[in-house]
Order: structure tokens, then sequence, then C-alpha cells
């Protein structure tokens, strides 16, 4: 049977999807990107972990709508409390008005434990996103774009933000969010920003596909679906080839698979000194897509690239600058606020010279990375069917295996 998945292990791919349970509770502030999950709130209720507090905090720092002075004293007197305990400062004079405010709001948490305020926190910070998310067709919303599930997008000062949004699951591509982005990219071509930008939600930027697309075998069998998904990925693929404006990617955390090779196709890669760049492909019995059997050896050459694409070197941030695959790099720590100061200053630059600029640049080998995208994708079609290929997914699948 070598060359097709046999029907014994679809079968085996099957149960081990129905038993495959989250290991660990998630964030009730991840839980709010997915309205499916909200209805699950008794989950908040539980106790928050130190990591469910650190990613509400760095949750906040990206808020980009003001949440009101009242929430802000609520969020700074959990924080305060969560982190430092019961109020130790010295009462503020009646004039120093806002120093006077925090202290106030601080006493009067009393001697609330740390934990308890740290969840409380959480919860806040949870429901502020959930208001954020339903508040889009009020008039004085943000810029949020409805109908998409698994991205936010939004459009504002001249930048279209796609944001990959499944946090608890690493930002992993289902076969919904291949879709999404295709679509969101298409309206962002036409819309009236002048620069797109692709990045994540939490802790990762994407790892990649979800490996759970292998699971979902339709009635005519699992060579279908091979078919079928070697043309969604060229056809995915090749809206970011064809994407006529800038198109710059924000690396927000670690990036794997095909959420690194398509780095090839953007204009400027901005990366947090946190982010790694990892192409699994042989480890998956897979093959490269992206283009990036064509863009990598062109960026750094061919033996940097085979380490990568051949061997599934994975680069730092730094490395990964150092062979050209990235822009800059900054520092976690100022990484949204310098790379968004950077990004308002470039949106204002006429966008009609930004958009001839990149055509010129990207046109003479458009017709080409087409090829290669085809070429690329009918070869993997044919690994997907590999014993290879199903064994590694099976071992992710059956928790044997992590990159
Ligand atoms: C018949 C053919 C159909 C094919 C359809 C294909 C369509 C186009 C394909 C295009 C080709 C693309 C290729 C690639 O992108 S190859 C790369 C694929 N990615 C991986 O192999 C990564 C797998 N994930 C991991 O190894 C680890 O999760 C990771 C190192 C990323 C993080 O580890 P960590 O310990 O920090 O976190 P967890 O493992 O606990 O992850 C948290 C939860 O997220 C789930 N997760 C993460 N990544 C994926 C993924 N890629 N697919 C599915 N699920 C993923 C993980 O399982 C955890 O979930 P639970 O909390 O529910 O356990």
């Amino acid at each position: 049977m070598a060359g097709h998945l046999p029907r014994g292990a679809m079968l085996v791919v099957a149960r081990l999807t129905r038993s495959w349970r989250p290991r660990y509770a998630r964030s009730p502030m991840q839980i709010s990107n997915f309205p499916v999950l909200q209805m699950h709130k008794s989950q908040t209720a539980m106790r928050a972990s130190q990591k469910d507090f650190e990613s509400a905090v760095n949750q906040m720092k990206l808020l980009t709508k003001d949440p009101g002075n009242e929430m802000k004293l609520k969020l700074y007197a959990l924080y305060k409390q969560a982190t430092e305990g019961p109020c130790n400062m010295p009462k503020p004079g009646m004039l120093d008005l806002i120093s006077k405010a925090k202290w106030d709001a601080w006493s009067a948490l009393g001697s609330l434990p740390k934990e308890t305020a740290k969840q409380n926190y959480v919860e806040l910070v949870s429901s502020l996103s959930s208001s954020a998310s339903s508040s889009q067709g009020k008039p004085d919303a943000d810029s949020k774009q409805p109908g998409y599930e698994t991205l936010v997008v939004t459009s504002e000062n001249g930048i279209t933000k796609i944001m990959l949004n499944r946090p608890t699951k690493k930002n992993a591509i289902t076969t919904q969010m291949y879709q999404e982005i295709m679509l969101a990219l298409e309206a962002a071509a036409k819309d009236d920003s002048a620069i797109t930008v692709l990045t994540g939600n939490g802790d990762y930027y994407c790892s990649g596909n979800d490996l759970n697309n292998f699971t979902d075998i339709p009635p005519g069998g699992v060579e279908e679906k091979a078919k079928n998904s070697a043309i969604l990925l060229r056809d995915f693929v090749g809206c970011f080839i064809d994407f006529p404006k800038p198109l710059i990617a924000v690396v927000n955390g670690p990036a794997v698979g095909i959420s690194v090779t398509l780095l090839g196709l953007f204009d400027i890669v901005y990366a947090s000194d946190r982010a790694t760049f990892h192409t699994p492909f042989s480890h998956l019995g897979q093959s490269p897509e992206g283009c990036s059997s064509y863009m990598f050896p062109k960026i750094m050459g061919s033996a940097k690239a085979a380490e990568m694409l051949i061997f599934g070197k994975k680069l730092t941030a730094r490395e990964a600058c150092a062979q050209g695959l990235v822009t800059e790099v900054f520092p976690d720590s100022t990484f949204q606020k310098e790379v968004w100061t950077r990004l308002k200053a470039y949106s204002k630059l006429p966008p009609n010279a930004m958009r001839i600029s990149k055509q010129l640049i990207r046109n003479v080998e458009k017709e080409k990375l087409h090829a290669i995208n085809s070429e690329e994708s009918s070869v993997l079609q044919g690994r997907w069917l590999s014993d290879e290929c199903t064994n590694a997914i099976m071992n992710f699948l059956s928790r044997k295996a992590k990159l």
C-alpha cells in the first residue's frame, strides 16, 4: 500500500482525533477570542495560572481602544494587588488627583489574596476583549471588519492588519482559516489602505498547517482530500504572489511551516527577538511550499536553504535576519511599539508610488512563481498520500511527536 494512506490508518487518525483532548485549561483571554467557546464561561472561573495572567497583561498592551478611566483604574488596582499584594503606598495628597484615584482603587481591594486578584484581572481583560469584538456594529466601534471567525481584520491609519486569531492553537491554519486569509487579502488588495500587515495573536506568529486538516476525510476518500488540498494550497499561495500592495509580516513569536515559507513573498519581515523560523518538512514526510523551493535559495543561497528546507534547521530571529529572510529584529519588550510606529510612518507615503515600486520589484518573476507554486502543490499532493507523511501526522495527533 506504499504511496496510499491505508484505510486502517485513516480510521486510526479519525479515532485519535475523537479522543484528542486539550491538555491544559485555556486562559479566559484566549477563550474570548472564540465565539463558540464563549458559551463555556464556567471555564473562566478556574484558577488563573501565572501564564494566563502574563498573557492577559500582554493582551492589554495590544489593546487598540482606550477602555476608559474607570476600567483602567480597576485593572491597575487588580494588577498591583496581584503582583504586590495589599496597597503599601502612602496616601497621596488631595491635589494629586491621579495618584489619589489609583491609591483609592488599590486600597479598596483590602486584603484580597494575590491569586484572586490575578484571576479577576484575567477575567476583566477577557470581558474587555469580548466586548471589543461584539462592538463591531456600533458607530464608534473601531475598524474591525466582521465576517471572520479565525482572523481579526482591522483597517485604520492606512494599514489593513490581518491577525491570525487562534492563540490557543498557536494560530495553526485550518481549512477555514486558509479561506478567510484569501478573502481578507482580496479585500485588502482593493481597500484604500496603503499597506497590509499579517501578524499573529498570542505568543506564536503561527504553527503552520493545522495537522487536523489531515483527519477530515470526505466520502471521496483521501485521494480526493489530497487533490482538493493541493488546489487550496495553490490558490492560497497564489494570493500572496499576486498581492499588489506592500505586504508586511509582523512576526510576533515562533513561526512554523507554511507561515515561514511564505515570508519570501512578503516585502518586509519584522521579527521579535523571541521569534524562531522552522520548516520541518522532512520530519513530517512533506516537502516545501510557498515558493520557498525557489525563493529561499535565492534569498539565502542554496546551502543555507537546504539546511532549513531539507534538514529542518530552526533559525533564531537574528539568524534569519543574517540570512536575509527577516528585514529587522526588535527586542520583544518593545516590538509592538517600535514596529507599529515604523509602519504608521510608512503608511503615510504615497500609496500609488509604493504599489508601483512593489510591482516593478515583483512582477518580473510572477509567472515563474506561479509555475513553482503549482509544481510544489502537486508534489505535496503525492507526499500527503505517503506512509512517511501519514506516520508523522499520526505521531503528532497521538502525542508521540512534537517539533
Ligand atoms: C490529505 C491532505 C490534507 C492536507 C491539508 C493541507 C492544506 C495545505 C497544507 C500546506 C502545507 C503546510 C505545511 C506546514 O505548515 S508543515 C508545519 C505543520 N506544523 C507543525 O507540525 C507544528 C505542530 N505543532 C507542534 O509541534 C507544537 O504544537 C508547537 C511546537 C508548535 C508548540 O508546542 P507547545 O508545547 O508550545 O504547545 P502545544 O503543543 O501544547 O500547543 C498548544 C495547542 O495547539 C495545538 N497545535 C499547535 N500547533 C498545531 C498544529 N500545527 N496543528 C494542530 N494543532 C496544533 C496543540 O495540539 C495544542 O492543542 P491542545 O491544547 O488541544 O492540546
